[in-house]
C-alpha cells in the first residue's frame, strides 16, 4: 500500500496532492504540467518534498516532520521511464543484473529467468542496447526494473516513445507484470486506453492538484475527467461480459443491457467481465435506431451531459441503460439539429471495426477498496 501527500514548490508550480493505492495498478492521468512526473520524481526519492509523507507498506520513505528520507537507493521502488535509459556499455544481460544489485539477498523475490522469459528477451542477452529497436530496449528497461524486486514499480509515460504497434505488444506484458508477479505499479500516462486496460484505480491531476481520484470507472464516468484533452485522446470504457464468438464472420460478441458489442476479433471466453475501451471519435449518435446501415453495435442511454467550449465540438456522455456511460465526439452543429440535451433518450453508434481485442481490457477490474 502506498501513501502520498505531500506539498513542492517548483519554481512557479506548486504542488499539493494526496492519494493512497492498495495494490494493482494506479493511474495518474492530467495534462502536460500537471505535475505528474514531480509526483513520480518524490516518490522514488529523486527529490523530496517540502512538507508532507510518503509511506509504503506502511514504512515511511519521507516525513518531513521526523526530518526522515529515505534515500532514492534504499527505496526499493523499480523505475522506468519513456526512453529507456539502458547503461550502452552494458550487454542486456549485465543491463539486467544490475537491477538485480540493488535487491539485498534475502529479497530477491524475483528471478531472472521469468522475467526473461515473460518479456521475450532471451535472444537479445548479449546485445548492446545500441543495438536494440525502441520497443526491445523499453522491454529490457522493465526487466531490469523488476528483477530489483522491487516493492513497487513507477511507471512513467513507459509507452509514449513507441509506436501503436510496439505499445499493443508491451501492453499485455506490462499487465503480467500486474497479475503475475503482483508487483504495485504506479503508471503515468496521457493515454485513457493504456489507462482502461490496466488501472483499477486513477488520480487525475490538474494544476498540481488531484482534481479527481477513485475507480476507472468512476472517474471517466463522464467527460469532465478529460475535458483538457484533445479529442482523439478522449475515450470512454463500458463493463461488460463477453458472451459468445460468431464462428462465421469472426466477431465477438460483448453483452452490454444498453444493447450487443461487437468486435472484430476475439475478446476472451464467455463469461468473462471485461471493459471496452471505445474511443470518443468512434462513436456517433442516432436519435432513431439506425435502418439500412453498417453499424452493428447499437446502445441505447440517456444524453448525461455535453461539454462545449468555443470550437465547432461537443463531447456528448450517454448515460447507458443499466450501467455506465460512453463519450461520443460530435460537432455542436450535429446536436443542435438533432435537438440533443441533456435527459434525451438517445443511440450511441459504434463502428465494430472500431474495436478489436487491443480494445478489451480482461483481469481484475475492479478497484482494491
Ligand atoms: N526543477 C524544476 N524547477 C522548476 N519548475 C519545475 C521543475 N520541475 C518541474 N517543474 C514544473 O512543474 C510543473 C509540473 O511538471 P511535471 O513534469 O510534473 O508535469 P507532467 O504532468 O509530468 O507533464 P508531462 O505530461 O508534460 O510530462 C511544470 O510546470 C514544470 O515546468
Amino acid at each position: 500500500m502506498i501513501r502520498v501527500h505531500v506539498k513542492k514548490t517548483l519554481g512557479a508550480f506548486d504542488l499539493d496532492i494526496a492519494f493512497e493505492s492498495d495494490g494493482g495498478v494506479v493511474a495518474l492521468f492530467g495534462p502536460s504540467g500537471s505535475g505528474k512526473s514531480a509526483t513520480i520524481g518524490l516518490i522514488a526519492g529523486l527529490m523530496r518534498p517540502d512538507h508532507g509523507t510518503i509511506a509504503l507498506d506502511g514504512r515511511a520513505l519521507v516525513d518531513t516532520a521526523s526530518r526522515t528520507f529515505v534515500p532514492a537507493h534504499r527505496r526499493r521502488i523499480g523505475l522506468v521511464f519513456q526512453d529507456a535509459q539502458l547503461f550502452p556499455h552494458l550487454s542486456v544481460k549485465h543491463n539486467l543484473m544490475f537491477g538485480r544489485w540493488f535487491a539485498p539477498q534475502a529479497e530477491r523475490r524475483v528471478a531472472l529467468d521469468p522475467v526473461v522469459e515473460t518479456l521475450g528477451i532471451g535472444h537479445l542477452l548479449d546485445r548492446r542496447p545500441g543495438r536494440l529497436s525502441g520497443g526491445e530496449k523499453q522491454r529490457v528497461a522493465i526487466g531490469r526494473a523488476l528483477v530489483s524486486s522491487p516493492r513497487l514499480l513507477l511507471m512513467d509515460e513507459p509507452l509514449a516513445a513507441l509506436d501503436a504497434e510496439r505499445k499493443q505488444e508491451i501492453l499485455p506484458l506490462i499487465e503480467r507484470l500486474r497479475d503475475e508477479f503482483r508487483i504495485p505499479i504506479v503508471y503515468v500516462s496521457h493515454a485513457v486506453e493504456e489507462v482502461a486496460r490496466l488501472a483499477a484505480r486513477v488520480v487525475v491531476l490538474a494544476h498540481g492538484r488531484v482534481a479527481a481520484a477513485g475507480s476507472v470507472e468512476d472517474v471517466f464516468g463522464d467527460g469532465a475527467a478529460q475535458a483538457g484533452e484533445s479529442r482523439f485522446r478522449r475515450a470512454s470504457f463500458v463493463t461488460a461480459r463477453v458472451s459468445g464468438f460468431d464462428e462465421t464472420w469472426g466477431l465477438a460478441e460483448i453483452a452490454h443491457p444498453a444493447g450487443t458489442i461487437w468486435l472484430a476479433g476475439r475478446a476472451g471466453p464467455p463469461g468473462r467481465d471485461c471493459r471496452v475501451v471505445i474511443r470518443a471519435t468512434d462513436v456517433t449518435l442516432a436519435t432513431e435506431r439506425p435502418t439500412g446501415s453498417s453499424v452493428r453495435t447499437v446502445l441505447h442511454g440517456l444524453v448525461a451531459r455535453i461539454d462545449t467550449d468555443k470550437g465547432p465540438l461537443a463531447t456528448v456522455t450517454v448515460e447507458l441503460d443499466g450501467h455506465g456511460h460512453v463519450l461520443a465526439s460530435a460537432t455542436r452543429k450535429a446536436l443542435a439539429e438533432l435537438g440533443l440535451a441533456p435527459g434525451r433518450p438517445v443511440f450511441a453508434l459504434i463502428k465494430t471495426v472500431a474495436l478489436d481485442e487491443q480494445s478489451v481490457a480482461l483481469g481484475p477490474l475492479s478497484a482494491p477498496a
